[in-house]
């Protein structure tokens, strides 16, 4: 072969060679630069099944609660629908600032800023949490608040109290957030009990089984234990907010999502008008629920409180802690959980405190005349007969 037959034909191969080169190079270092990006996605989607927020440093729960009320925020980090694992620390949720709601255009009455919608109530606590009465807000404005909210509902039924459950589901059908998602949590040791009851659609009853305790006043204390270990197995992957309810009750009016927010807690029907010497708290300093006759702002009901789940897995978690260390002082709070409930709540401001409108007992007390609803009232029972084995 000629030299310039060599250069003019090698001259092509280099070419060709070099083209060649410059094309994989390009390849491969894209692929080079994928590769972190796909770690990165995967440490980001397990950071997902972690405990913060990338975003604004809110726990995962109460971000997983904002993404699906003010999509704008959160959406970019997590797959909707998806929810996380329970947040475990605290002050990373600021109340007033944690959900911005999105609402459509809607047509209402105006506010009158000189008109007071009650007068005959106190309707805000002193740190400006709001007390729900009747007429002091719009349904129609919180349904577009809360619209694609799921809200869990626990309620215990073990041993012969599932002979309430027939009522009180069938009540709650009627009244308890109509028009949204709910799933009914029926904690009970006879699952075969549990009454089928024809349920509106976007509706569900998920039956747990648990283990029962021989004193009543063992189920009672209890719940708190279960309801924090099933918040964390399932309740936060599954619901937005969650509300646990006594059962020897039934809904007789309206309670919707107007009651929702990261805590609530309930008036006591028999304490709100008292003053704080009289309620009922825990009085021995060796009880961890004791509270002193200088403190306290409410007496709240054991009956009907809720939030969040993670402020509901805190809360649970917090009062089931504070239950085994009185159990290993030999020490049982006089009123059980409901102690506990309000040792936690004077020092976890709730975010909304429910009237007594939302427990109510009508053969204990007189309905007074700013009472104008009764919504969740108590079903007679004979103590001795349904508290036995
Ligand atoms: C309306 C209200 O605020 N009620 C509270 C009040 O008593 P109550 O006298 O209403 O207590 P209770 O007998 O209703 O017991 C509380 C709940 O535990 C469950 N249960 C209890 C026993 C049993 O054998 N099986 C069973 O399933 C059931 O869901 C029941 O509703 O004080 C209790 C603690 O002393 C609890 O704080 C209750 O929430
Ligand atoms: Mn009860």
């Amino acid at each position: 072969m000629e030299l310039r037959d060599f250069w003019g034909k090698s001259s092509k191969s280099w070419l060709f060679l070099i083209l060649l080169f410059i094309a994989s190079f390009g390849f491969y270092s894209n692929v080079f630069n994928w590769i972190p990006r796909w770690r990165q996605r995967e440490v980001s989607q397990s950071a997902q099944g972690g405990s913060k927020c990338l975003l604004d440093r809110r726990t995962v729960g109460e971000c997983a609660e904002l993404t699906r009320l003010s999509p704008s925020s959160c959406e970019a980090h997590h797959l909707q629908g998806q929810r996380e694992s329970p947040p475990l620390s605290e002050g990373d949720c600021y109340p007033d600032t944690c959900r911005v709601p999105r609402v459509p255009r809607m047509l209402y009455p105006k506010a009158h800023v000189l008109q007071p919608t009650r007068v005959d109530v106190l309707l805000m606590t002193p740190w400006f949490a709001p007390i729900i009465w009747d007429g002091t807000y719009d349904s129609a404005i919180l349904d577009a608040q809360f619209r694609n909210t799921t809200i869990g509902l626990t309620v215990f039924a073990i041993k012969k109290y599932v002979v309430f459950l027939k009522l009180f589901l069938e009540t709650a059908e009627k009244y308890f957030m109509v028009g949204h998602r709910v799933i009914y949590y029926i904690l009970t040791d006879r699952p075969a009990d549990v009454p089928q009851i024809p349920l509106q659609e976007g509706r569900r009853v998920v039956i747990l089984k648990v283990r029962n305790y021989t004193r009543w006043q063992d189920v009672s204390l209890h719940r708190m234990e279960m309801i924090s270990n099933f918040s964390q197995q399932r309740f936060l992957h599954e619901v937005d907010y969650l509300v646990s309810a006594d059962v020897d009750m039934k809904f007789s009016d309206h309670v919707g999502v107007e009651i929702l927010s990261s805590l609530f807690g309930t008036l006591h029907p028999g304490f709100y008008a008292s003053d704080r010497q009289r309620f009922t708290y825990e009085r021995r300093p060796l009880s961890q629920a004791y509270i002193p006759e200088d403190e306290g702002d409410f007496y709240y009901a054991g009956g009907f409180f809720g939030g969040s789940v993670a402020e509901v897995y805190r809360l649970t978690t917090a009062c089931h802690q504070a239950m085994v260390v009185d159990k290993a002082n030999g020490i049982e709070a006089v009123w059980h959980e409901e102690s506990h409930l309000n040792k936690y709540l004077l020092y976890h401001k709730p975010t909304k405190v429910l009237s007594p409108e939302y427990v109510w007992d009508e053969r204990m007390l007189r309905k007074p005349p700013y009472l104008r609803r009764l919504r969740y009232v108590a079903v007679p029972k004979n103590h001795a007969q349904i508290r036995s084995r």
